[in-house]
């Protein structure tokens, strides 16, 4: 993969573009699906060295145009090799007509196709240009081959994974390997897709870097390069009031506890003082389980008030067991014109009335992070989640448009998206993250680099980050107490 391009995410339609852009360029396209070709037949060669037979199935584009090459340079290497079609394989046109004439192997129908042990599949049915479910004949090919427990390797996507949304169109191939060309499409990110393509190779197949990155958009994988520029080195001269000073709030006696997993996840995480601001029933039981967290009496909006006349306490998390209702809602709309991780009952507090919340991100010059899972995105954007055409990251897209804030859809494929559309797929975090509590660490880290001042968007990227960091280093029997340990440093 060429270095400059290991982070862009490019869409299928971007990708239409960018292979126009070579061929308008003069650069031979056959030789583009060649490279692209070999590049598969190489791949199944070096994964799967003892198969007794290759069997390519081809499509109906340029994915089968593919399919072709690799088909033709595994017969040369002198290895087993059946080709199977859907369509008319003469109705090819273009680079795949050619690859497919070119081709000396004989084609039968797709339907023909019977799973052997020791069969390995390429699958070059449909890549970047599905555009609809997949035929029902690929579907029932689909359906034989995974009962025949057959490995594939998929060309550019695994056929029925759309490959600007990461969802099943009908049915899909679970590939053991996927070799994509030149950039990531969000389909090999966003799930479900994600796991249907098994290891990712991203092969140069020789389009110019220039003629990519010109094209893509701002859509990228959340590596620290995204956020590295804004996550400065300690000063060997700092003090803690530099470090910046979280405020965290906690809910009521009976819960109180995920307003300290984020307090406590701040501190470790690099804020130089976090401050748990507590209801005054809640003291006691806030005040027997902190240390090096600090505690506050903050009752009502009197008391924030007057707290929020220090300017040093420079970020926020509101919501983690705070509880649903018109107190969260007053502290938010006070907050907003500071940095204000607004998560759980924070959001589902504006359920019913977004617009003073959304107007406040817009007008108020804070710093506003909103961190939905799939529940609390549907109750706060249900126009949006409603809208089964658009990918997720569209859907935090249009949210983070739409509220002015910077929008944290999460999940295993949690998408960052600010409201100029530039946005980030994470891929480091592990499933041991789906357990209580985990996202209340998230938030503390946000908060953290919110008090440090990073831009809100660097902010939750770098936390989405480090929090998937931190569930790998917590193995698998983590619990959100040793999740806050293993927050590791910023890169
Ligand atoms: N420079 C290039 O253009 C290169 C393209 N490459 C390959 O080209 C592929 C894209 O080729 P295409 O744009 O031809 O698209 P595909 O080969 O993915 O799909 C073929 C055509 O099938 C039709 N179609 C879409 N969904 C369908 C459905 N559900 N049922 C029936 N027909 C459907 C569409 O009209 C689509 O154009 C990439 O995935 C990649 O494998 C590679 O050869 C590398 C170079
Ligand atoms: N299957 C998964 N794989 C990876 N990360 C996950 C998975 N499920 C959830 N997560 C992550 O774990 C966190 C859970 O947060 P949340 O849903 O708010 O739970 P809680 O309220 O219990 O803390 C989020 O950061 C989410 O992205
Ligand atoms: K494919």
């Amino acid at each position: 993969m060429l270095e400059v391009l290991r982070d862009v995410l490019v869409t299928p339609t971007e990708m239409t573009a960018i292979d126009n852009a070579a061929a308008a360029s003069g650069i031979d396209s056959f030789a583009l699906m060649r490279s692209a070709g070999t590049a598969v037949s190489a791949a199944a060669l070096r994964l799967f060295p003892e198969a007794l037979r290759f069997v390519v199935l081809c499509g109906p584009g340029n994915n089968g145009g593919d399919g072709y090459v690799a088909a033709s340079a595994l017969a040369d290497g002198g290895a087993a090799v059946a080709v199977f079609a859907l369509g008319n394989p003469e109705a090819l046109k273009g680079d795949a007509a050619r690859a497919k004439s070119a081709c000396p192997l004989t084609v039968q129908p797709l339907e023909a196709y019977e799973p052997k042990l020791g069969d390995v599949v390429i699958d070059a049915l449909f890549g970047a240009g599905l555009t609809r479910d997949l035929p029902a004949e690929a579907q029932r090919t689909i359906a034989r081959a995974s009962e025949g427990h057959v490995p594939v390797i998929a060309v550019d996507l695994p056929s029925g994974v759309d490959g600007r949304t990461g969802e099943i169109r009908g049915a899909s191939f679970a590939a053991v390997h996927t070799v994509t060309f030149m950039a990531r499409k969000p389909g090999h990110l966003l799930m479900p897709g994600r796991v249907r393509c098994g290891t990712l190779e991203v092969f140069d197949i020789g389009i110019p870097a220039r003629l990519v990155s010109e094209r893509a958009g701002d859509l990228r994988l959340n590596t620290p390069a995204a956020w590295g520029s804004h996550a400065s080195a300690l000063d060997p001269a700092t003090h803690k009031y530099r470090r910046g000073h979280l405020g965290v709030f906690s809910g009521g006696p009976r819960s109180t506890g995920a307003a300290r997993l984020s307090a406590t996840a701040g501190l470790a995480a690099g804020a130089g003082l976090v401050t748990l601001a507590s209801p005054t029933e809640a003291l006691a039981a806030n005040a027997s389980h902190l240390t090096a967290v600090m505690l506050r009496e903050i009752h009502g909006t009197e008391d924030l008030a007057a707290w929020l006349k220090d300017k040093r306490v420079n970020a926020f998390v509101l919501g983690p067991g705070f509880g649903v209702g018109k107190k969260a809602r007053d502290f938010a709309l006070m907050l907003c014109d500071r940095a204000l991780v607004l998560d759980a009952d924070g959001m589902t507090s504006f359920e019913k009335d977004r617009t003073e919340l959304f107007e406040r991100a817009a007008s108020s010059g804070g710093r506003l992070v909103m961190t939905p899972h799939e529940g609390e995105f549907a109750r706060l954007f249900p126009e949006i989640a409603a809208e089964a055409a658009l990918s997720k990251i569209e859907k935090a897209q249009a949210a983070a448009r739409l509220s002015h804030a910077v929008v944290v859809y999460k999940g295993p494929d949690t998408v960052v998206a600010a409201p100029s559309g530039h946005a980030v797929v994470n891929d480091n975090a592990p499933p041991s993250l789906a357990t209580a509590g985990s996202g209340d660490v998230l938030a503390g880290i946000m908060g953290a680099h919110l008090a440090q001042g990073m831009p809100a968007f660097e902010a939750a990227a770098a936390a989405v980050w480090r929090h998937g960091e931190a569930g790998r280093r917590a193995g698998r029997g983590m619990t959100a107490e040793t999740l806050v340990e293993c927050i590791p440093p910023l890169p």
